[in-house]
């Protein structure tokens, strides 16, 4: 089956080849094509070139994109999709005076959430996480990463995991799982982090292997949560088991876990709110990718991930929306291309580059994704008839996505 997009106002991130992410003044550049076609074959993209060369296909099913744009889909490399229920009265707490931090201290936090996923069936969580993925892919997301971590047990991490893997085998977009056991210290164990670690490192993560489970191992290196040492440990009995490390660090305090990352090779580091020029140069000497959730700044008042500095420093940057019960209860990626631009002070290129290309990178994905490349798959978002790629940031909040497309194939109900 064959899909040919004609009379496309533009076609946004048209590359040859995407060989490495994009850093500095090169995410600056946004290639387009005006007034173009392109082809799609068998969910891949054939080919594509400006209305003046298009041949004469045959048996093709036509689209006219006339005044619109045609981009390739968001890429989400960082979300908590898959959750038991909500934390809204959290929301109504902090609403009230008490912070993040304040509320995790009183059992609440990623432990509210850990004891609802405990108490919620596998069935049942499967069907309110799918709900949330096809909200989020009708909203343009067309490759997503997700995390365990709300249910620090064996038992419960296992069951989240393999909710993952039930919607990788249902949905047709990438969803590479990582595990995240080591993201908060369950009551339990309150006194005896240790003997935490010791279950992570010794039961639950060959479990998750053996099962091939994840693909990743996640840390959220924070004070309170997992000190630095807590954090090697963990990555390098991960890297022991062929898990590459993706970690949450310098959220709320920068305490080295940066530097940890780039010494074990970590494919990203995500949240950066606070960061430190040792950090920064840290990140020079690896290949690890800084990931900022600028949509969980917005929830939480929480300072932006200060993109200018890293960016004009010379390092990549890629967006994602962090998705999750308690500090971004949003999977939407075009709020957060949005806010990278108000609140980062990103340019429209540099935030559309973030949130594909050097996307697709930090999921592990740049070979087949993030960009309009010849054999790459089609998983695109047409836009509605819009002046200009710069129009989607600049008129946050409101949705401006005419169809998504996920191998060719346009996502039902947008
Ligand atoms: N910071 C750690 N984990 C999540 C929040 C988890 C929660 O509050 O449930 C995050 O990335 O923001
Ligand atoms: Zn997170």
């Amino acid at each position: 089956m064959k899909t040919l997009f004609k009379n496309v106002k533009q076609l946004i991130q048209v590359r040859e080849e995407t060989l490495q992410p994009l850093k500095g003044s090169e995410m600056q550049e946004l290639p387009v094509l005006d007034d173009a076609w392109l082809l799609v074959e068998d969910g891949k993209i054939a080919d594509f070139g400006a209305m003046d060369t298009l041949p004469d296909f045959e048996e093709v099913m036509e689209i006219d994109a006339s005044g619109k744009m045609l981009l390739p889909g968001w890429i989400d490399s960082h979300t908590h999709l898959v959750y038991a229920g909500n934390r809204e009265q959290e929301f109504v707490d902090r609403i009230n005076g008490l912070t993040y931090e304040e509320i995790a201290e009183k059992g609440g936090g990623i432990v509210n959430s850990a004891k609802k996923l405990q108490e919620t069936s596998e069935g049942d969580l499967y069907l309110q996480s799918a709900k949330r993925l096809e909200e989020v892919m009708k909203m343009g997301t067309t490759a997503i990463e997700i995390k365990s971590g709300y249910g620090l047990t064996t038992e419960a991490e296992l069951k989240m995991l393999r909710v993952i893997q039930k919607l990788k085998r249902n949905y047709d977009l990438p969803i590479k799982s990582t595990f995240l056991g080591a993201h908060a210290l369950p009551p339990e164990y309150k006194e005896d982090k240790e003997a935490y670690i010791d279950l992570l490192i010794n039961e639950m993560m060959p479990k998750v292997v053996e099962e091939n489970l994840a693909t990743y191992v996640d840390v959220f290196c924070e004070k309170g949560y997992f000190s630095l040492a807590d954090t090697r440990r963990i990555l390098k009995a991960g890297r022991d088991l062929g898990l590459t490390p993706k970690i949450h660090v310098n959220q709320f305090n920068a305490i080295g876990g940066i530097q940890a990352a780039v010494e074990n090779n970590a494919l990203s580091v995500d949240h950066l709110e606070v960061l430190y020029p040792e950090d920064i140069e840290a990140l020079k000497e690896g290949e690890t990718m800084p990931v900022a959730l600028p949509s969980c700044s917005l929830f939480l008042g929480i300072p932006y991930t200060p993109a200018r500095e890293i960016i004009d420093s010379g390092l990549p940057l890629a967006l994602a929306t962090d998705y999750n019960p308690g500090s971004t209860p949003s999977g939407n990626m075009n709020l957060v291309v949005s806010l990278a631009c108000i609140k980062m002070k990103m340019n429209p290129e540099e935030a559309i580059n973030a949130a594909t290309v050097n996307a697709a990178y930090a999921m592990g994905i740049l070979d087949t994704h993030g960009s309009i490349t010849k054999g790459k798959a089609a998983n695109l978002i047409l836009t509605e008839a819009i002046p200009s790629y710069g129009f989607l940031p600049y008129s946050f909040g409101a949705n401006h996505i005419d169809s998504v497309y996920i191998n060719g194939k346009k996502v039902q109900g947008c």
